[in-house]
């Protein structure tokens, strides 16, 4: 057994706190959330709260409602029943408290990587300065200065996938939402992104909860991963790796808590697959 909190899916109220110290409010709240498409239940009585700067991922077996759920949070789809709250407030549609960062990045391919990475900005109608100089930060954050004036087409799929983050960073949303961010690159690319994500998480201080396929990535970047069952998803378990994410990244991949984590979860969810 690893040090990895593994708690029931009853246990999702945040944790008592000592008295006299004022527990942090939630930034998401999700309550009651069920969602059907036609005949399909996607998803059924979640119920989870996420707190202010930490990093938590959606896994489970194919289909059992994770882009449901971040969408759900995103405001981009309504639930059938139940309510997300962000900030104490209902969501009713997409905010600017809230980022999504798509699977496909979503650039226009007509417009560089300066103006893609501001594009947030130019939505929210700032000033072409203010946005240019905010974009230019993010550009740099995500390790592409240099290439403010390329297109789309002339980046890798990587540095696509960074444009994309810069984009989210620069409109200063407090939320990340990222749906499989990972999966359109190559694995040496995808490490080393997973490695800057815990970088940019922790100079940052954003919350980011993010959908993903890889068990591995899951428990490396991860401060709290949601499992979800099979359809209709409901949380299965929460799983909280207690891994220590120092100055090397690559002592994670290393370290007994990750380990054994990746490997119980893999035993949770073999049967599943065919
Ligand atoms: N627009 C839709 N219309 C009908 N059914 C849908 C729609 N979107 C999703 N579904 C169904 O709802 C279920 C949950 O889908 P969702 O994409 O949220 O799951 P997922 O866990 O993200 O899947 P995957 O891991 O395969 O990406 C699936 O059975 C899917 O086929």
């Amino acid at each position: 057994m690893s040090n990895a909190a593994i708690l029931p899916a009853t246990a999702r109220a945040p944790a008592a706190q000592p008295s006299g110290v004022a527990a942090a409010p939630p930034i998401i709240e999700v309550r009651g959330v069920s969602k059907v498409y036609g005949d399909v239940v996607a998803l059924k009585s979640i119920d989870l709260v996420f707190e202010t700067g930490k990093m938590t991922s959606l896994l489970g077996p194919s289909g059992c409602g994770k882009t449901t759920l971040l969408k759900i949070v995103a405001g981009l789809l309504k639930p059938n029943q139940g309510e997300v709250l962000v900030h104490g407030r209902p969501v009713t549609g997409p905010g600017p408290e809230r980022a999504f960062v798509f699977q496909d990045f979503a650039l226009m391919p007509w417009a560089t990587v300066l103006r893609n990475a501001a594009f947030g900005l130019e939505m929210q109608g700032r000033p072409r300065a203010e946005r240019e100089d905010k974009a230019r930060h993010y550009i740099a954050e995500v390790g592409l200065a240099g290439f403010e004036d390329k297109y789309p087409h002339e980046l890798s799929g990587g540095m696509r996938q960074r444009v994309g983050l810069a984009r989210a960073l620069a409109v200063d949303a407090d939320v990340l939402l990222m749906d499989e961010p990972f999966s359109a690159v190559d694995e040496q690319t995808r490490r080393k992104f997973q490695e800057d994500l815990i970088r940019l998480r922790e100079v940052e201080n954003k919350t980011f909860l993010f959908v993903t396929h890889s068990i591995e990535e899951a428990v490396y970047v991860s401060d709290r991963i949601i499992m979800l069952s099979p359809r209709p998803g409901r949380v299965s378990q929460i799983i909280e790796p207690d891994i220590p994410r120092g100055d090397d990244p690559e002592a994670i991949r290393r370290d007994p808590v990750y380990l054994d984590t990746v490997d119980e979860i893999w035993h949770g969810l073999k049967h599943y697959v065919e």
